[in-house]
């Protein structure tokens, strides 16, 4: 394990990303290692990268960043059996929270070094694109649209596309298909979880398993918007699967469909970034496809 490549994407964590590289740097001339530095240039590089990265054999390949560059080099290694290292700079870190990868550098770079715990984890695809952490309709995918188009980064700025959107969110209808029969519901978000959280702690789905083989699927159903901060509340004390406003599920693949937009594009996003895709959203899981470096 002594050949490292790292991706780093500059503008990640506030830009925290562009003076990462030479703390790597400073840590890694004195040691034992063979490794690379790349940067990110442009939305989808890590995947051309991080594929580059497998062909030359690299032993384990670190994204640097947020969520999105995860997704991204999480994309480009994925079932070659090269680990993912990851060292978090974004603003929710969701998949490195679930695998207790410590969250400042130096300890998540000590965690890479040593190597000591590598597992096989779950991935998953929403419409054949791989996601890690979340995907989801509703308001999520808004949030991640409205804070897309936000100047800057960082948590004040999710803090503040989720106020201003709560204000115009509405329920929608969605069927919710599965190998145990079809469910609608009106929500204001079905969500698709591989690991627990969101990031920031926000637990979505408490009881997410990344290594079980099922995707677990939450829907918030309609509820009185005075509830809010009590919906909130449980999703913060680890507890949104036991409210009776939420529908949980778990199976190894869905097919979601709005019954309100069927045969157009809908707003979804994967590990909180936003795209849109064509209904009905099939997700599925893929058990067991990629090595992770975790700090367990
Ligand atoms: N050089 C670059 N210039 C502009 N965008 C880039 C560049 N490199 C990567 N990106 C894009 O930046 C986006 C955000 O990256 P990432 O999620 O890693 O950081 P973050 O936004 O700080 O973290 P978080 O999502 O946790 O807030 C990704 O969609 C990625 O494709």
């Amino acid at each position: 394990m002594n050949k490292l490549l790292f991706i780093i994407n500059p503008i990640s964590g506030a830009a925290k990303g562009k003076t990462i590289g030479k703390y790597i740097e400073e840590q890694l001339q004195q040691m034992p290692y063979t490794y690379t530095i790349w940067l990110t240039e442009h939305e989808g590089h890590g995947v051309t990268l991080a594929q580059q990265g497998v062909a030359q054999q690299y032993d384990i390949i670190v994204a640097v960043g947020g969520d999105g560059t995860v997704n991204e080099v999480a994309q480009g290694i994925l079932n070659s059996n090269v680990p993912l290292g990851i060292i978090p700079l974004g603003s929710g870190n969701g998949l490195a929270r679930h695998l207790k990868i410590p969250l400042n550098a130096k300890d998540a770079l000590s965690t890479i070094l040593s190597a000591r715990s590598i597992i096989a984890i779950d991935t998953a695809t929403l419409n054949g694109k791989p996601f890690f952490c979340t995907a989801g309709v509703g308001f999520d995918a808004e949030i991640s649209y409205q804070f897309a188009s936000m100047p800057g980064r960082g948590i004040l700025n999710y803090i503040k596309a989720t106020l201003s959107y709560f204000i115009d969110a509405t329920p929608q209808t969605y069927s919710i298909e599965s190998t145990n029969g079809t469910t609608s519901l009106n929500a204001y978000m079905v969500t698709i979880a591989n690991a627990a959280q969101f990031g920031n702690d926000v637990y979505i789905a408490p009881q997410a398993d990344i290594r079980d083989g099922l995707l677990d699927l939450i829907a918030i159903r309609t509820f009185s918007k005075w509830k809010v901060i009590s919906i909130f509340t449980k999703i913060l004390l680890r507890r949104i699967n036991h409210s009776k406003h939420v529908c949980c599920l778990q199976e190894s693949s869905f097919t979601i469909n709005n019954l309100e937009q069927q045969g157009s594009s809908i707003r979804v996003h994967r590990d909180g970034e936003p795209e849109t895709t064509t209904l009905p959203i099939q997700v599925e899981i893929l058990p067991a496809s990629l090595q992770v470096v975790t700090g367990r």
